[in-house]
């Protein structure tokens, strides 16, 4: 599950580890996009509230209808301040792809239908991002510097870092792997599932790997 701003790279990223893996990938913006129409119209028509209503949902469908699957799913950048959505990020593997403004300034100027960011967008992004930062940071499993780097090298930088993740993909640590569980797991209970993977990891001498989070090329 990948999380972060905009412009930072989710669907490009997350598309490019769901093809390394062989995996499917969703991108939940797109999914918006095909029922609803684009998200420019649909801010403009109907405002950010009603957007909002539809993304929680969508995204709960995804999440849904991904459980116990290899699913990539790269997530709407202010989709993670809804609170059932945080809940749900609770069965799922989460990566927040920290970035900064000079880096996406460049992507956001040849933009793009964000509404957002319309106007003066880097001031905009600045804006969200000193707001949603802590919340970005607060879910994370593993924290990927997207900073430097092609997507092609990131998405192997991830996907070596989910292949060493207790309950990651490929990995035999404990039986969420067992789902192979990139986007979600099947737990019934998911804060139970989150910290047996971190007490897998804090019990994993050969893997490295801080027990709750861990950081990537900081
Ligand atoms: N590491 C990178 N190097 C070069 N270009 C990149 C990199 N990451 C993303 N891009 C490009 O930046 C643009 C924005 O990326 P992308 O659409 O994946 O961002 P996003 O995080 O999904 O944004 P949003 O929240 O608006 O959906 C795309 O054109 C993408 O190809
Ligand atoms: O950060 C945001 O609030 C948004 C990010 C995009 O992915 C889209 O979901 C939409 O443009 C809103
Ligand atoms: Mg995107």
């Amino acid at each position: 599950m990948l999380i972060g701003p905009m412009a930072v790279g989710k669907s490009a990223i997350g598309h490019q580890l769901a093809q390394q893996l062989g995996a499917p990938f969703v991108d939940t913006d797109a999914v918006i996009v095909e029922s609803h129409g684009s998200i420019a119209d649909i801010f403009a028509g109907r405002g950010e509230h009603a957007f909002r209503e539809i993304e929680a949902r969508t995204v709960a469908r995804v999440v849904e209808e991904a459980a116990g699957t290899s699913t990539v799913i790269s997530l709407g950048g202010g989709s993670v301040l809804d609170s059932g959505t945080q809940q749900l990020l609770e069965r799922c593997i989460v990566v927040y792809l920290e970035c900064d403004a000079d880096t996406v300034a460049a992507r956001i100027a040849r933009n793009s239908g964000r509404p957002l960011l319309a106007g003066d967008g880097i001031r905009r992004w600045k804006a969200l991002f000193a707001t949603r930062k802590p919340v970005y940071e607060r879910l994370a499993d593993i924290v990927l510097d997207v900073r430097r780097g092609s997507v092609p090298e990131l998405g192997r930088r991830l996907e070596a870092v989910l292949r060493a993740y207790p309950g990651g993909i490929g990995t035999a640590a404990n039986d969420t792997a067992a789902n192979a569980a990139i986007g979600t797991s099947t737990a019934a209970d998911p804060a139970t599932e989150k910290t047996r993977a971190a007490d897998t990891a804090a019990n994993t001498a050969a893997s490295n790997i801080p027990a709750a989070k861990q950081e990537v090329e900081k």
